[in-house]
């Protein structure tokens, strides 16, 4: 009965008409049934009791599923997270398992598909012409601000944070913009109810009085709720960003084209502060372009609709008046605005400097400390604070003019405007009396009684009347007073956000550049400026191959050079060197420091280019492949386990069916079988750079070259810390499983565990080379020519023996002399 009779009085309400309808069919259509087979009460008690037991046993085992499911994924992800470890999909999504409250919480990480880089390579490093900027990449012509290059930098990284219309962050947008819609309709609602509380307070109507105040309570509460909502939603706008940007910027970085090494050591685009970029001006690029859609979008529905209501209640002369204002006050400000996205951009560098300074003292806290370094690290990092220091001083000197500026306008002059603007129906009634009399009756704002003409307040009237006029007049000046006020506020809001806006620009900037730059890196692409040749051997005159898939290591022509940031030529070290190594032909690379032995392995390792001929290796690295243990040892954060292993996690050693237990006998075998007991398991995490020794850190390296068992390796100084008893067990244990050396090294000893011998710093300019099979007639040859060479020497050692006492005896007479000098000064004076 209640819906019948809601539905008179509402039939517009056609949702309630439906569920009438089908209610109706229903019940229809079960008395259709209950006729044709007609069931006993006692049964159909029973199958009500059937389907409600029925019922209840399911939701509870359903429930019991889900919390057995939900406790096994809590227990696994404890597991997962003790063995620094996750859960690898067949998509390449891993899953993995970080502590957050004393719990595993869940975390999905999907990869960037290939296709989704190559599609954004184009706007990162083909910006369209309209831009002004130079495909070159970072754009040094384009100062950050506003201009049509942010226009285009913006849209880049808006398709990576919103990469469809039906992500969750389109959701989050929509969501904030409604809430942003509801704040500027409860805004009006506020600015109307305010004329109502006042008009009823001067016309002395208590109760209406008090029932607006009870309005005013309640759309306070929804109003405190919109605005901690879309302060909750602006924050969860930034994260998701965040997330996104952080995650594309990761796979980038990470990528199989080196970017992380590339980066620094050969492209030099982002300076030395990678790190800089993704930690801080990630977030506040984030942070800035989520407050952004709130300060400058709120603020622009808000001038829409005040300026409409406005419109409505002063006229259009009012109206081009506000606009006039804005127009004016807008090229005011932007005329007279300092370069704010320039300021913030530098702002980041110098501030990634700095911290880059302390990166580096912590990284080098031990070296630092026996040298005693810290009084000039001191004088560095107070120096890396000075300019930073300066820099944020001179920003803010430049701020004080503006902000005065900015403050009078926006506060002090539209305000004073704003006055006279909604007086003007009081001085002006003609004016008022135009646009009132057609439209006040339909208006909101104008509400029942503000139909009154102001020009009929002229003509004498009864009093009664003339307080209700007078009444109607105070709730129109007090609404269309609120309007201006949260008007002014909101154009004043507007013109702050350009300023936010110049500040966005130069985080845009410095994100895109990053962006840009490891597109860049990982494409390949260094083209010589237009109408320049590029200079010999920079990145841009990369002629060579490096063929992976090939059963040994081969350079044929292969010119070594020490690469330098682009664009700028690299130094040629080793003239085209030539040599093969097979199965099982151990190689030993020496020659002095600096020769270029560690330069041979990164031009094989891909890490600098092969500017001309061929550089073949095998393709993959690890098993049956190829592998490098570089001249410092490196060791991971995480467990001891994960040392072993190194690169390979717990989950590619799951992967590839390898065991704990295989673990502690390789340990063995490097002469490290006690660090499990000693260090306590396999799951143990500490800063293993300072708890291993030099000589175990090197051991801990030929111990992940037994786990993985590579076809190849090149070992660089890899056992210059290792007693040489260990080295030879080493040595051979390593060529007993089949892995092929080249090794770096200037120690001669080693040559019993290799077949050839590469020498390089060869020659007047020492940039030859000899590559040579140990044991033949012309290694023998060499090996006589240096033994010559030392008998040669050892023949001097006569003659300088007697140069010695010569020049000892001089000095003991220089000292002679000298001291009865002093002695006689020393009496003289005395
Ligand atoms: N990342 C780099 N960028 C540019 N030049 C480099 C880089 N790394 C090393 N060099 C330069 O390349 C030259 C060869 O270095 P390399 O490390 O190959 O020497 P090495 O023969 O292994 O010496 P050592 O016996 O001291 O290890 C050196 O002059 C060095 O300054």
């Amino acid at each position: 009965m209640a819906a019948q009779s809601t539905l008179r009085q509402f039939p517009a309400d056609r949702f309630s008409q439906l569920f009438d309808h089908y209610y109706e069919r229903l019940i229809v259509r079960l008395d259709k049934l209950e006729r044709r087979n007609p069931l006993s009460k006692r049964t159909t008690q029973l199958l009500a009791t059937l389907a409600l037991s029925l019922a209840i046993i399911t939701s509870g085992y359903g429930g019991y599923r889900l919390y057995r499911r939900r406790k096994t994924e809590r227990d696994e992800g404890r597991r997962l997270i003790r063995r620094n470890s996750g859960i690898r999909s067949k998509d390449g999504t891993r899953r993995i398992y970080v502590p957050y409250k004393n719990r595993a919480t869940k975390v999905v990480i999907h990869p960037t598909k290939q296709s989704t880089f190559e599609a954004h390579r184009r706007l990162f490093l083909s910006p369209p012409k309209q831009t002004g900027m130079e495909s070159g990449v970072p754009p040094t012509n384009i100062k950050p601000g506003l201009n049509m290059a942010f226009l285009h930098q913006f849209g880049a990284l808006a398709n990576i944070v919103i990469p469809r219309w039906r992500s969750k962050e389109t959701g989050l947008l929509i969501t904030h913009a409604t809430f942003l819609l509801l704040r500027t309709y409860l805004s009006l609602v506020v600015a109307r109810l305010d004329g109502e509380i006042v008009r009823d307070l001067v016309a002395g109507k208590g109760r209406a009085f008090l029932l607006g105040i009870a309005k005013w309570l309640s759309i306070g509460a929804v109003s405190s709720y919109t605005n901690s909502m879309i302060k909750f939603l602006q924050s969860k706008i930034s994260i998701a960003f965040r997330t996104r940007l952080t995650r594309y910027i990761h796979d980038l970085y990470l990528s199989p084209g080196l970017a992380y090494y590339k980066l620094h050591n050969l492209d030099g685009g982002v300076g030395h502060g990678a790190d800089q970029f993704i930690t801080q001006d990630l977030t506040l690029f984030c942070d800035s372009a989520a407050s952004l859609y709130s300060s400058l979008g709120k603020p622009l529905v808000d001038l829409v609709t005040f300026n409409f209501q406005l419109y409505k209640s002063l006229g259009p002369l009012a109206l081009s008046g506000l606009l006039v204002n804005y127009f004016a006050t807008a090229t005011l400000l932007r005329k007279l605005s300092p370069p704010f996205g320039k300021m913030k951009a530098v702002e980041g560098r110098k501030e990634g400097e700095f911290r880059a300074l302390h990166a580096r003292l912590i990284a080098n806290a031990e070296e630092v400390a026996f040298y005693n370094g810290g009084p000039t690290e001191h004088v560095l990092l107070d120096q890396g604070f000075r300019e930073l220091r300066k820099w944020m001083e001179d920003i803010y000197r430049i701020k004080v003019g503006y902000n005065m500026l900015e403050d009078f306008v926006l506060k002090y002059s539209w305000s004073a405007f704003g006055y006279l603007v909604t007086s003007m129906p009081v001085f002006l009634p003609t004016m008022g009396s135009l646009t009132q009399s057609a439209d006040a009756p339909k208006t909101g704002v104008s509400g029942d009684s503000s139909h009154d003409a102001v020009g009929d307040s002229m003509r004498p009237e009864p009093s009664a009347e003339s307080s209700e006029r007078s009444g109607g007049r105070m709730k129109q000046f007090i609404t269309n007073k609120r309007l201006m006020l949260s008007l002014a506020d909101a154009g004043g809001r507007m013109m702050y956000s350009i300023k936010d806006l110049s500040e966005l620009a130069g985080y845009t900037s410095r994100v895109y550049t990053l962006i840009s730059t490891l597109h860049r890196v990982n494409a390949n692409a260094y083209y010589p400026p237009r109408g320049t040749y590029p200079e010999l051997f920079s990145l841009s005159d990369v002629q060579g191959t490096l063929h992976k898939g090939f059963d040994g290591v081969r350079l044929e022509n292969v010119p070594v050079v020490a690469p330098s940031l682009y664009p700028m030529g690299g130094e040629e070290l080793i003239d085209n060197l030539s040599f093969v190594v097979g199965p099982g032909d151990h190689l030993l690379i020496t020659g002095p420091n600096g020769a270029g032995k560690s330069a041979v392995s990164r031009v094989v390792a891909g890490l600098w280019p092969t500017y001309r001929g061929l550089t073949s290796r095998p393709r993959h690295e690890g098993q049956d492949g190829i592998m490098f243990l570089p001249q410092r040892p490196y060791l991971s954060p995480g467990t001891l386990r994960d040392q072993v292993i190194y690169p390979h996690t717990e989950m590619d050693m799951k992967d590839a069916g390898r065991r704990e237990s295989e673990l502690q006998a390789i340990l063995e075998q490097a002469k490290l079988g006690y660090i499990p007991e000693r260090e306590g398991g396999w799951d143990t995490r500490k800063m293993w750079k300072d708890v291993l020794s030099g000589g175990e850190k090197q051991r801990m390296g030929i111990a992940r070259l037994l786990y993985h068992e590579p076809r190849y390796a090149f070992i660089d100084e890899g056992t210059s810390a290792v007693s040489s008893d260990v080295e030879g067990l080493l040595y051979e244990t390593a060529k007993s499983k089949g892995i092929t050396l080249i090794t770096i090294s200037t120690r001669a000893s080693l040559k019993r565990y290799h077949s050839y011998t590469l020498t390089l710093g060869l020659g007047e300019e020492a940039n030859e080379y000899e590559f040579l099979r140990i044991g033949t007639a012309t290694e023998k040859d060499s090996v006589e020519k240096e033994l010559q060479e030392l008998r040669q020497r050892l023949g001097q050692v006569e003659q300088w023996k007697r140069r010695q006492k010569e020049i000892e005896e001089e000095l003991g007479r220089v000292w002679t002399a000298g001291k009865e000098s002093s002695e006689e000064q020393l009496g003289g004076t005395l």
